[in-house]
């Protein structure tokens, strides 16, 4: 055989060879899975332990090895060797393979032995003589993509690396799941990936460059790169709303990494649920700064000195509480820089003994140190005591501290005379309404003054370190026992998160699940995706987190539809980070047509959003239509276009582009044409696509849905085949503005259909 066929026939020689060596390993690692699980619960605590450990390493390692079967080997490099004409090959994958003799067969994407994969252009080619993409479906190989990078000649500055393969993902159907790109991952995206771990990387990009895409890899090359760092502290990734979060969470698992905490904002303390969201004003409001100090100075309103002497009578003896010893006493507990319900402890203890010595000073006796004992006992248990050193220092939940702010008029006067009576209006609420997104930074920082009575965490904490000291002696020393029958495992773990996994107990307690039920916490790294939607409290809450300020914050400050939001970097992030953050940026949309990409841009500029450059991948020919619809006729539709052409654009679409497995089709409508709109399409669905696919559809669950109708606020992030944009000029008046538009107008890969009764907006 020559020629391609021979190529093709070689590359799938190679790519068996692979497959049998990750099924050897697989049958490897169910071995000893079975194995550990065969030994049952029994023999000391520590083998079980030990059991546990080795079970729950097993199983990771399944886990790893099971997602990599889809293209585990993409790409191969011919590299120069030494100064002659000798190449030799590396081939670049979704893990790294040895075979039986350590000798390494498959090189890890993340390694730094496959960067050139990514890096290497035709401009600065290194050692690579040729770069081939290896296209696969299943187990076979199915084509091949060839770049020969040291040829003389006209060399294109701004050609895509592997563009076969890249116009070829670009072009898939969507599903509800984000998929991985380490196969076709770009030069640009990859120096932001493998970009060093310290201090704050900001990653600027119009929509579709690959941010959030960008942001995953770099998570996954993060723990890759630093695991022993990472994977004790946790790597933790923010996203801007649950449905985005299970949109995103299939792609670190298909990268083999599983152990990271996604959460929004406003799951970020455990046991609060925020089940409501505040607009506009409020929620710009809410995201001042100011709660520092709004919040510091309610703390200090339940620390108060009485005006007069206050007389108790305790066991027939008479005391006063003077403001004087209350003043001082609170001094001293405020010394201590203890959050206050913890500091109360020093105050009550102090107050105590001041007590205490008036009862000597009554008496004329110095008190032996078990009368003083009983003395003490008396006065604590004292009622009247109790209610008075309350008064003095009141001893109060973080929630109640905020509700109390929203609820009572006059606490908030006390603690936020900056805000003018209109604003703190505004925020005036019942108690006992439900807490929202961004009630739950100004929460963060309550817990934080106030603390919680953390004794019994405490105890726990000192029992569970010494658990911990002993177990990672033992693990050492299992580790070295073990270290030959590992072989593969070698560098996947060391004896300190084997020691965590004994001292936690076995399998049930990853650093995950640890991190994620503990609200002070503080993760290795944090990633932000749709971060310009952050406030400055809510940035204030994600940096308590990560002190050493090691994150990655994507985002894009067109894009930014929230009024606590950021329209620059500079100003959210200097007062919070002075000089630890970087900015980088991306500029080529793997989205959008370049047609809609255009006018979307232009659309945006128009409105002076402040738009980064974006240059499309590529075009599609009819990517954008736009179809002139009479007003509906229904009262409450008279602002946008009849139901009947939105309905029968949905449906050409849905033809179109919805098939078995993939394709997606959403209407995006002003958020009060939503339910209506929606409830016209499933109506017209039957008889347009027939029962059965009708019935198919309906029942996907909302994340899953192949079709939808969403307001543009929720299509943030996602992604579809096809979208139908319902009458622009009204997203643009919205809450979220010409960004909402922007937003909307670059979900599609393929085709944007806009259907208008009134003038579109400027810049069409
Ligand atoms: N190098 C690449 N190869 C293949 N597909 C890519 C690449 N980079 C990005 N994509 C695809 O482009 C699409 C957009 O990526 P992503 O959602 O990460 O962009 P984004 O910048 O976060 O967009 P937005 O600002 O709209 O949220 C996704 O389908 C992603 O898989």
């Amino acid at each position: 055989m020559t020629g391609i066929a021979g190529e093709l026939a070689h590359e799938q020689e190679v790519v068996d060879t692979m497959y049998a060596r990750l099924d050897t390993l697989r049958g490897t690692t169910a071995d000893r899975l079975r194995s550990v699980r065969l030994a049952g619960a029994v023999g000391t605590h520590q083998n079980r332990s030990e059991r546990d450990a080795f079970a729950t390493l097993y199983e990771d390692r399944a886990a790893q090895l099971d997602a990599v079967e889809d293209r585990l080997v993409f790409g191969r490099l011919d590299l120069a060797e030494g100064s002659g004409d000798g190449t030799v090959t590396r081939y670049v994958g979704r893990i790294g393979l040895t075979d039986a003799e350590h000798r390494s067969m498959l090189t890890d994407w993340r390694a730094p032995a496959a960067e050139a994969f990514y890096r290497a252009t035709a401009l600065h080619p290194g050692d690579v003589r040729r770069r081939r993409h290896l296209v696969t479906k299943g187990r076979s190989v199915t084509g091949l993509e060839d770049e020969v990078l040291d040829l003389e000649g006209e060399i294109d500055t701004e050609a895509l690396s592997g563009e076969g393969a890249l116009l070829a993902a670009m072009a898939q159907g969507r599903t509800g799941r984000m998929t991985d790109i380490v196969a076709t991952i770009q030069a640009e995206q990859d120096r932001i990936i493998r970009s060093e771990l310290t201090g704050a990387l900001v990653v600027q990009g119009g929509p579709g460059t690959g941010k959030t895409a960008v942001a995953l890899h770099r998570a996954a090359y993060l723990l890759y790169a630093h695991r022993r760092l990472l994977e004790r502290s946790g790597v933790l990734v923010v996203g801007p709303s649950s449905a985005f979060l299970r949109y995103i969470d299939q792609v670190l698992p298909s990268l083999g990494e599983t152990g990271v905490v996604s959460t929004t904002v406003g799951d970020l303390i455990p046991g609060i649920r925020a089940t409501a969201v505040d607009e506009g004003q409020v929620a710009r409001l809410k995201g001042l700064l100011l709660w520092r100090k709004v919040i510091r100075r309610a703390v200090r309103a339940r620390e108060r000195v009485p005006q007069h002497d206050v007389p108790v009578r305790v066991e027939g003896h008479d005391f006063v509480i003077r403001p004087r010893d209350v003043s001082d006493a609170i001094a001293k507990a405020r010394r201590t820089h203890k959050p206050h319900n913890l500091a109360r402890t020093t105050f009550v203890r102090d107050m105590l003994e001041r007590l205490a010595d008036q009862y000597r000073d009554f008496t004329g006796d110095p008190l032996s140190g078990e009368d003083r004992a009983t003395v003490l006992e008396d006065l604590r248990s004292d009622r009247a005591v109790r209610v008075a050193l309350n008064i003095a220092w009141l001893p109060i939940t973080p929630e109640k501290l905020v509700a109390d702010l929203y609820a009572k008029p006059h606490r908030l006067a006390e603690a936020a005379p900056e805000l003018t009576a209109r604003e703190r209006r505004l925020l005036q609420r019942e108690p006992g309404a439900p807490w929202t997104e961004s009630d739950v930074p100004i929460l963060d920082e309550a817990y934080e003054l106030l603390g919680e009575d953390d004794s019994v965490t405490q105890a726990e904490a000192r029992a569970a370190a010494a658990a911990e000291e002993q177990a990672r002696r033992y693990a050492q020393q299992s580790l070295d026992a073990t270290r030959s029958m590992m072989g593969d495992y070698a560098g996947l773990v060391d004896a300190e998160t084997l020691a965590a996994r004994f001292a936690a107990g076995g399998p049930s307690l990853t650093t995950a699940e640890r991190a994620a039920a503990d609200r002070s916490w503080t993760y290795g790294h944090v990633v932000v995706d749709e971060a310009q939607e952050l406030s400055p409290m809510a940035w204030r809450a994600l940096v308590r987190r990560v002190p050493t300020r090691s994150m990655t914050v994507v985002g894009d400050v067109a894009q930014t539809s929230s009024a606590a939001g950021a329209r620059s970097w500079d100003r959210m992030l200097t007062p919070l980070l002075r000089d630890g953050w970087r900015l980088a940026e991306l500029t080529v949309s793997y989205r959008t047509p370049a047609t809609v990409a255009d006018t979307a841009q232009r659309v945006a500029r128009a409105a002076r959003l402040p738009v980064s450059d974006l240059r499309a991948a590529r075009d599609v020919e009819g990517s954008l239509v736009t179809v002139r619809a009479g007003a509906g006729a229904a009262a409450g539709t008279e602002h946008l276009p009849d139901a009947e052409t939105v309905v029968t654009e949905a449906l050409r679409l849905t033809k179109e582009f919805v098939g078995p497995d993939a394709g997606r089709v959403a209407v995006v409508v002003p958020a009060a044409g939503v339910r209506r709109t929606a409830e016209a399409l499933t109506a017209a669905l039957p008889a347009a696509v027939g029962e059965q696919e009708a019935a198919r559809l309906a029942a996907q669950r909302p994340e899953d849905a192949q079709v939808t109708v969403l307001s543009p606020r929720e299509t943030k992030g996602l992604e579809f085949d096809a979208v139908v944009l319902v009458e622009p000029a009204a997203i643009a008046e919205g809450p979220g503005g010409t960004s909402d538009l922007y937003v909307a107008m670059t979900r599609p890969t393929q085709r944007l259909v806009v259907v208008h009764a009134r003038d579109l907006p400027e810049g069409f």
